[in-house]
């Protein structure tokens, strides 16, 4: 992992990592890089790529290889997307926007946190009117305050709602508490007034009197989940949903085919595989290694994506022959804003791409659609997950 000093031009994922280490302050570092607990499933994540082994054909005309897929129905130039992470601009100063500046010049995805450093609006300007943006949600109990959010993001432009399901409260991360970890000025989170009013008065009356104000530091404080709804149900959150927005409902944190089969029934147009980047629930399983039994149980009436320790081109062909129709980059995206902001998550995808490229030339796949699971070894384990 470690670039020796004298490396300043990353040529890996790694490498990019490595930088912003020396870049970022304790506190950024320790948010942006840190997961749940021991840490065992943010490690996981990236081990369970390594078990699975590649199995290339040869003699296959790979002179072109395109990357092209799509995202419910729209066109993207590779199957490698931005998932939503929180409080870009402490990486740098242009945060958000200078990643949908790099979405748009690659013309793939990007979803935004709720928890953006930058107005939703400002962020999707940056479009190149053909990329899609999603908004991703987190829904209060304060269900007003959720629909104006929903609506603002309908008018902006955002083409879907990714619903992140894991996340009823928030995870334990040891060293957010240790650090008491606060969004730093004069970065605040955009999307909402700059005081309370998110909350409901009673509410804020409450907060108020246990001593917990606009200044307490975030994540310890519990300001924001007691914002967040920890009472979200099936039967009442999506529905409730479909009654506010006609855009499409992807479901973020899905690990289990009980909960793929009920986001079918659902109606629900996707889901995103993933535990957040080992950020809540320590202890659960890869995200790569939950994909197959998830794809499995949708029995391809919805699209599904997975995030989670994707770091190289062959881990995305992985996930793809897994059937995943996309990957999502948390961490990475960070990296490269703090190594270089806009520029940097140019640089960091551009690699990613050539890596994904190589790999699938020397898979025998000149196309997103050739990708099987043919060309994964099939394992006892991996048998045992199809
Ligand atoms: C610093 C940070 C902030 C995040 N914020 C959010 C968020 O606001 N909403 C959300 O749904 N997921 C959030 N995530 C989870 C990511 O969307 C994604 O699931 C995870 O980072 C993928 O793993 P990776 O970092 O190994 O790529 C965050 C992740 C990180 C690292
Ligand atoms: C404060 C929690 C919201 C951001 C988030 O999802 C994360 O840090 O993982």
């Amino acid at each position: 992992m470690a670039v020796p000093p004298t490396v300043c031009r990353p040529v890996c994922l790694d490498d990019f990592e490595a930088i912003a280490r020396t870049k970022l302050g304790q506190n950024a570092w320790d948010y942006y890089a840190t997961g749940a607990n021991d840490m065992q499933t943010l490690h996981d994540n990236r081990e369970a790529f390594s078990r699975l082994r590649l199995r290339p054909r040869v003699l296959r005309d790979v002179s072109t290889v395109s990357t092209k897929t799509s995202l419910l129905g729209r066109s993207i130039a590779s199957p490698i997307c931005i998932a939503p992470s929180a409080m870009q601009c402490m990486a740098d100063s242009d945060g958000e926007e200078a990643t949908a500046k790099a979405a748009a010049a690659f013309d793939t995805a990007m979803v935004l946190s709720t928890y953006s450093t930058t107005a939703l609006e400002q962020v999707i300007h940056h479009s190149n009117g053909h990329n899609p943006y999603w908004f991703q949600l987190y829904l209060y109990q304060n269900r007003p305050v959720s629909q104006e959010l929903i609506q603002r993001a309908e008018r902006a432009g955002y083409q879907a709602l990714v619903l992140t399901v894991d996340t009823p409260v928030i995870g334990r991360r040891l060293a957010d508490a240790r650090n008491k970890f606060q969004l730093p000025r004069p970065w605040r989170l955009a999307n909402f007034p700059k005081d309370l009013r998110i909350v409901t008065a009673s509410e804020r009356a409450a907060l108020l009197a246990n001593g917990i104000t606009k200044d307490t530091p975030l994540i310890d404080n519990k300001i924001l989940s007691n914002r967040a709804d920890a009472g979200l149900t099936w039967t009442e959150c999506i529905p409730w949903l479909r009654s506010v927005t006609g855009l499409p409902i992807i479901l973020k944190g899905v690990l289990t085919r009980e909960d793929a089969e009920l986001a079918v029934l659902h109606g629900c147009n996707g889901i995103i595989v993933s535990n957040h980047g080992g950020r809540q629930l320590d202890g659960v399983l890869a995200a790569i290694d939950a994909l197959p039994e998830v794809v499995a149980a949708v029995r391809g009436q919805i699209e599904v994506y997975m995030d989670g320790g994707i770091r190289k081109g062959t881990d995305v062909f992985k996930a793809l022959a897994l059937g995943a129709k996309a990957v999502f980059l948390g961490r990475p995206v960070l990296w490269g804003l703090a190594y270089n902001g806009e520029q940097g998550v140019k640089e960091m995808l551009q690699i990613l791409h050539d890596e994904l490229e190589l790999a699938m030339a020397l898979c025998g796949c000149a196309t997103i659609e050739a990708i099987t699971p043919q060309y994964l070894q099939q394992t006892p384990e991996l048998k045992s997950r199809l």
